[in-house]
């Protein structure tokens, strides 16, 4: 039994192992295994000691703080990812209430600056060009410190033109110049131009439509019209239409109905796709939906208020605490893999959404009261105190005017 789930009931009402043939359901039929003896071990561990499952807040920080300084040979493949390092690293660490020092801070600052281009934007790392993945991480990332000197890094003019030249004849947004632009590029730009408040209508015209295009046949939303709907996406395309105030272009009920079915019964976390596996990181990406649902819940008449998110708040972070921390800190995709930083952010952000998302002010938590960690902001996934101080901060300096863009 975990947490009121009764894992062998689940486990009967799988489909015949005897007939199972493809390479994903034998997977599963693995991974169903994996987790089922982690949460039943975790279930029979915490009649002696009920405190159980614990947040090894300690190790997670070792794992961060040991990642500022020195990151293995495998890191090698994000060399084109530094903002997006330290991101995941500073949203983490601020999840778990323990952001760097002054010194550590301006380092990283400084790192970032030599990320930023002449276009505003920012590149994956030195001397690269500016694309907006990494200029929406090193955004988040400078928020996250929060200090005047990593907010009066952004320059906020040239930032705005280099969005507006991002942006195509169908309004969709294109990741860097001539590259592919799918759902992830609005996004972005929406979250900065939100949260930097360099948003205009005329940037944005048209793009709420374009994102409605990418809503699936399944109800979730897919990267470009037509594809297959997937978590990441889905995230992206709700935040951005709450980013517009246009959260009512959606097929509402057709994405409630897609999203609800997301999270897996055994495991308890959530795949990114239908007849895929669970993954820690979908813990946001699928999680973080969850409380944009609920405020349009909250506009429709006649809808019964939900009293929790419409997910397993519980059983999520019984995913996360049981089967995906690894012993030397960090957080990982599901049993058998190792950590990394992506995961940890995601992973951790996932545990803020399954304990604040109903409602910031009467948290759930599993576990002894040590497991909390802060409230994550729903669109923009850097804590809600940084959004707040990122707010004060943008809004009391001038929109730059888009006339002067021509
Ligand atoms: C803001 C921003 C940059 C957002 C990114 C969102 C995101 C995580 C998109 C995921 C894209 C995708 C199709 C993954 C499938 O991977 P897979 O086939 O390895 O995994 P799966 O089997 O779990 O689908
Ligand atoms: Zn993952």
């Amino acid at each position: 039994m975990a947490n009121g789930r009764d894992l062998k009931l689940i486990k009967d009402f799988r489909f015949d192992e005897e007939n199972v043939s493809t390479v994903t359901s034998i997977e599963q039929i693995n991974v169903e295994d994996n987790c089922e003896e982690l949460l039943y071990q975790t279930g029979l561990a915490s009649e002696i000691e009920p405190d159980l499952p614990v947040l090894n807040r300690k190790q997670h920080l070792e794992f961060l703080n040991s990642s500022l300084k020195y990151l293995p040979k495998g890191y090698e493949v994000l060399d084109s990812s530094q903002p997006w390092l330290c991101y995941w690293i500073l949203h983490s660490l601020n999840l778990l209430e323990n952001p760097p020092n002054a010194e550590v801070s301006s380092a990283l600052v400084a790192r970032l600056a030599r990320c930023q281009t002449e276009s505003g934007g920012f590149g994956g790392g030195p001397g690269q060009s500016a694309h907006l993945a990494p200029t929406y991480a090193a955004v988040n990332a400078l928020c996250t410190l929060g200090t005047v000197e990593a907010m009066a890094l952004i320059d906020r003019e040239k930032l705005q033109k280099f969005l507006y030249s991002l942006k195509n004849a169908d309004s969709s947004f294109s990741m860097h110049h001539g590259s592919e632009a799918d759902i992830r590029g609005v996004y972005c730009a929406l979250s900065i131009a939100r949260l930097t408040n360099i948003y205009t209508e005329e940037l944005f015209s048209g793009s709420a439509e374009w994102i409605v295009r990418c809503q699936t046949y399944e109800g979730g939303f897919a990267g470009v019209p037509g594809m297959e709907a997937h978590g990441g996406y889905a995230f992206c395309g709700l935040a951005a239409l709450f980013l517009m105030g246009q959260e009512d272009l959606i097929d509402f009920p057709a994405f409630l109905r897609w999203a609800v079915s997301r999270q897996m019964k055994l495991e308890g976390g959530f795949q990114g796709r239908t007849n895929k596996l669970v993954d820690g990181c979908y813990s946001f990406w699928q999680g973080g939906a969850f409380p944009l649902i609920n405020l349009i819940l909250k506009t429709k008449e006649g809808m019964p208020m939900p009293s929790s998110l419409l997910f397993n708040q519980e059983a999520l972070q019984e995913y996360l605490l049981i089967c995906c921390q690894h012993p030397r800190g960090g957080i990982i995709d599901k049993p058998g893999k190792s950590q990394d930083l992506y995961h940890t952010c995601y992973g951790l952000s996932g545990i803020s959404v399954a304990q604040f998302g109903f409602d910031p002010n009467h948290p759930t938590v599993i576990g002894p009261p040590e497991n909390k960690l802060v409230p994550c902001h729903p669109l923009y996934n850097i804590t809600s105190e940084s959004a707040e101080k990122a707010t004060i901060y943008f809004q009391s300096l001038p929109c730059p005017c888009p006339s002067r863009l021509i």
